[in-house]
């Protein structure tokens, strides 16, 4: 499954303006082919801003996010998607009647080259094509640990997979970066341990870059190569996760906020 190293993420400068709420003050990190960057920080301190940002839903008050050698800010969330720019959401819309398949199969449809006539006239290219996405899904729910519940109303499922399968639709888009949003947020610890391991998984056997938006720190100081820290919209610390954690501005920052690392696991040392 392994492919082509996915291009650095690089954010220059970011700032993000509401009103007279400076949301991101010229934040930069650059996010390296295939690694694990986590983004933390207290609540408020404008990591779903910048997740916002680099996927098209919000727009830069100035900055630049660069995909390689693209540009993707001012880009729709449409095109930042065609760029191989996937990521998961804090709160999960996942349609009532849709099975776990029809929700994976989602994630399929920028993948999708069959026309709308092709597919409404049933020609054989298009059931080729459907056979192989399902095909892939298929795979893909196995190694996301989500075969066994494909045919069940996906949301009807206990809310740490449904969480999983919020994960697995955006690696069915076979992105080049994956964007995740608290992905286990509200899990019980086994499902946490679950998830983290599906997390490594896929990056480890996709090759694939991974931002992660996380206050699990347990997760985050376990799966990160590089963490970035922000408080009051600005970079505070940004390296190895052994250097952040004992970083003094940081554990001053999380000590200051009713933010702290809520996990049980977390390390003592970031949970003042
Ligand atoms: N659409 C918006 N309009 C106005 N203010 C906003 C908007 N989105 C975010 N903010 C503000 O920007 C700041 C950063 O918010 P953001 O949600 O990015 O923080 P966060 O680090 O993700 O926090 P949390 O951990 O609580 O999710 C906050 O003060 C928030 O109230």
């Amino acid at each position: 499954m392994t492919r082509e190293a996915p291009p650095p993420l690089a954010v220059r400068g970011l700032t993000v303006r509401f009103a007279g709420l400076l949301a991101l003050d010229d934040v930069s990190f650059t996010v390296e082919p295939g690694s694990l960057h986590a983004l933390i920080g207290p609540n408020g301190a404008g990591k779903s801003t910048t997740l916002n940002v680099l996927s098209g839903v919000y727009r830069a008050t100035s900055g630049s996010v660069r995909l390689g050698d693209a540009e993707v800010t001012g880009l729709r969330p449409h095109q930042i998607a065609g760029l191989g720019m996937a990521r998961t959401f804090q709160n999960l819309a996942i349609s009532p009647f849709a099975t776990v398949e029809d929700a994976l199969l989602l994630g399929r449809h920028r993948l999708t080259r069959t026309g709308f006539v092709a597919a409404g006239l049933r020609l054989p290219s298009a059931a080729r094509e459907a056979a192989r996405h399902r095909e892939r899904v298929r795979e893909i729910a196995a190694f996301t640990g989500l075969e066994p519940y494909l045919g069940q109303p996906a949301a009807a499922l206990p809310y740490g997979l449904r969480k999983l399968v919020e994960l697995g639709r955006a690696v069915c888009m076979e992105p080049r970066v994956l964007l995740l949003d608290e992905p286990v947020a509200g899990m019980t610890s086994d499902e946490r341990r679950r998830t983290a391991s599906v997390i490594a998984g896929v990056r480890e056997s996709l090759g694939i870059s991974v931002v992660l938006v996380e206050h699990d720190m347990g997760v985050v100081m376990r799966l990160a190569d590089t963490v970035t820290v922000l408080d009051f919209g600005r970079c505070i610390a940004d390296g190895p996760p052994a250097s952040v954690q004992n970083d003094p501005e940081v554990i001053r920052a999380y000590l200051g906020s009713s933010g702290a690392p809520e996990s049980p696991d977390s390390p003592k040392e970031v949970r003042p």
